[in-house]
């Protein structure tokens, strides 16, 4: 079973518009609103390739409860800890010439709801995938993920980390199964700017020997670079097509990841290949790729 958790859910609500002014009154020409955070995409796009998967988090308020309406509303199975005060946050995603986007911050996590998610995952089994996948809360200890790997240490569960900064760097050590940074969070984490495929790959194996097993570098409309387990590089571009709302596809390129790895039993290729398909896919269409929509793409490729 895959689980994934999303510590900060969001109400996504996605604006359309031919130009945006800063400092000006923008108005929208199109307007959505989606459950969203990125262990929650992970899960819708994992069910649209009908694996199953469980969403865990937390949620509060109106806000969360809109959020677990919707994710169930399109066939998510959810588990998520219900606070008792404040509101999960709304996420503004603006897409016009450029895309821009305003995160919220979310609610206060109590500590005793923390130790409520923390016994949830205890109850995991060997065999079994955990996706941690976005950024916590300012409240929570920001070795949070580590101590989750702690915690799961030789259990024989599949963690893949989907973080920034010091969350993604500290879990390291534990050898998660899979990351996946995007070639600027993976030049943040070494303080350079990252531009060609070999400066890429330097970084990426540094994080291999400090024990990440499968690094995989998102590089939007270039496609992506995976640094496997094998010790070999594989690299595929994008395929061509129109950008319409890239929000959610690097989460989508997670989901594709790990079902294209279980589909061919550990092929890195296939698993990058349905990585791009699902990724792309999503970024060709309003909001989260179906599976007819990865299949189009995975056909083009
Ligand atoms: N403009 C684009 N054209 C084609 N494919 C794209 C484009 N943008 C993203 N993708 C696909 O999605 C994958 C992930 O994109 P990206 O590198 O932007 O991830 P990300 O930064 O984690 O995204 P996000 O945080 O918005 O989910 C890419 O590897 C690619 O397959
Ligand atoms: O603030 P975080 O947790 O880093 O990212 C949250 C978020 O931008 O990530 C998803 C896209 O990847 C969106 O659904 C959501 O709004």
């Amino acid at each position: 079973m895959i689980y994934t958790v999303t510590f900060n859910p969001s109400l996504d609500y996605v604006v359309h518009m031919k130009t945006f002014t800063a400092g000006d009154i923008n108005r929208a020409e199109q307007e959505m609103i989606y459950p969203g955070g990125k262990g929650i995409n992970v899960s819708l796009v994992l069910g649209n390739l009908h694996i199953p998967s469980k969403m865990l988090g937390f949620i509060a308020g109106f806000t969360g409860r809109e959020i677990e309406r919707l994710a169930k509303a399109n066939g998510g199975d959810t588990d998520f800890i219900v606070l008792d005060e404040g509101c999960s946050r709304i996420n503004l995603k603006v897409s016009a010439d450029d895309e821009t986007a305003v995160n919220g911050m979310g609610p206060h996590i109590p500590e005793e709801k923390l130790q409520a998610l923390l016994t949830q995952i205890d109850t995991l089994k060997a065999g079994d995938t955990l996706v941690l996948a976005g950024s916590i809360s300012s409240d929570i200890p920001d070795d949070i993920y580590e101590q989750i790997l702690k915690r799961l240490q030789g259990r024989g569960i599949r963690v893949v980390v989907d973080a920034t900064g010091d969350l993604l760097k500290n879990v390291i050590k534990y050898k998660p199964f899979l990351i996946k940074p995007n070639n600027f969070e993976l030049g943040e984490l070494f303080s350079v700017d990252l531009h060609t495929d070999e400066e890429i790959t330097v970084c990426a194996k540094q994080l291999q020997a400090m024990g990440a097993r499968n690094v995989l570098v998102s590089l939007g409309g270039d496609g992506a670079l995976l640094l496997g387990e094998d010790g070999q590089v594989y690299r595929r571009q994008s395929p061509n097509g129109t950008l319409v709302n890239s929000v959610g596809a690097g989460d989508s390129m997670v989901a594709g990841f790990l079902a294209g790895f279980e589909a061919s039993k550990g092929d890195l290729n296939e698993a990058l290949k349905m990585g791009i398909s699902a990724g792309s896919a999503s970024a060709f269409h309003e909001w989260l790729a179906t599976e007819d929509d990865i299949k189009e793409v995975y056909a083009a490729l």
